[in-house]
């Protein structure tokens, strides 16, 4: 289990980040991890594999893109290993050869909804955001972005590098300059970790205060955001957990020494309600939020559900 530990790792201590990627990474350790267990019967086999499935859905808790690729992974009817990895590898490669393209078609239908000249805001680093605000550009819209530094990982500089090196002017803000800028935003668009079944996005910490912002202004907001994002236990009545990190992505661990009573706080992600999206971006269609239900049925499958 050792190779897929690194990538455990590698996921908990966000080398590998984004939900799309974390998702993609995971299936693939799980599916390099089965074909090591050729000498097991099927009874072991099952037991590893649900072990290393936890290893990989327990580094992070927010993203339902990683629980959702693992189980999609995993899953088999086999009862003899052989098979068992056949059907294994066959899943993962499916899963991961449908996120790549989905991103193309979340670029394509997202970008309908980009005009020339527009002036889009972002936060964090969404590659199916991006994927959006890539082939407006692509298309030849005269367009601009703003993008958000995205506190405390700053994964805003990786938006503008990537921005910077496909050519278009993009700003960067810190983010609470956030509400004082919207009044120059045509659209927001941005990622997700989780949406659940009332419509409501999970997304990094931050994207709901451009959410409120937009709506002050008047602004639409969309999300891209892959079926597989959708969680299936909120069907459940379940809540999606809130990752809470370290202090030390916030404030250098000695500062903090000198003040016993100050205490940190570093929730990853929060919560924009339905009302406040106009459109999901998924490479099944423009969807209103009020659609989750039918994504999750349709796309996920209820078997998804334990
Ligand atoms: O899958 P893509 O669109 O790349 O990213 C989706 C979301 O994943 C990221 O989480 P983190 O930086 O891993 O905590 C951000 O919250 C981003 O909006």
């Amino acid at each position: 289990m050792d190779d897929l530990q690194i990538i455990a790792d590698k996921i908990r201590t966000m080398e590998i980040r984004g939900a799309g990627r974390i998702a993609v990474a995971a299936s693939a350790a799980l599916r390099d991890y089965a074909k090591t267990l050729r000498s097991l019967n099927i009874e072991e086999f099952n037991r590893n594999i649900d072990e290393a499935a936890k290893t990989l859905v327990d580094t992070r808790p927010t993203a339902v893109s990683l629980p959702n690729a693992v189980a999609l992974t995993k899953r088999h009817s086999s009862t003899n290993v052989y098979d068992a990895i056949d059907e294994i590898v066959s899943n993962s490669d499916e899963f991961i050869k449908n996120a790549e393209e989905a991103l193309g078609k979340i670029g394509r239908i997202g970008a309908e909804r980009i005009h020339d000249g527009d002036v889009i805001m972002t936060h964090c680093n969404s590659h199916a955001a991006i994927s959006i605000i890539k082939t407006a550009f692509d298309q030849g819209k005269n367009i601009s972005v703003i993008a958000t530094e995205s506190r405390p990982r700053r994964q805003g500089f990786i938006t503008i590098r990537e921005l910077n090196d496909y050519g278009i002017p993009t700003t960067l803000i810190v983010d609470s300059a956030v509400r004082l800028t919207m009044k120059e935003v045509d659209l927001v668009v941005v990622g997700a970790d989780s949406i659940s079944v009332n419509g409501a996005l999970i997304n990094k910490i931050g994207t709901s205060q451009l959410a409120m912002a937009a709506q002050e202004a008047r602004r639409n907001l969309i999300v891209a955001a892959e079926t597989y994002k959708f969680s299936p236990r909120t069907l459940l009545g379940e809540m999606v957990e809130i990752e809470d990190r370290g202090s030390e992505e916030v404030i250098d661990p000695e500062i903090l020494e000198e003040l016993p009573n100050v205490k940190v706080r570093n929730p990853a992600f929060d919560v924009t309600p339905a009302e406040y999206i106009d459109l999901i971006i998924t490479e099944v269609g423009a969807l209103p939020p009020a659609m989750a239900y039918t994504i999750i049925k349709d796309h996920l499958g209820l078997e998804m559900l334990p």
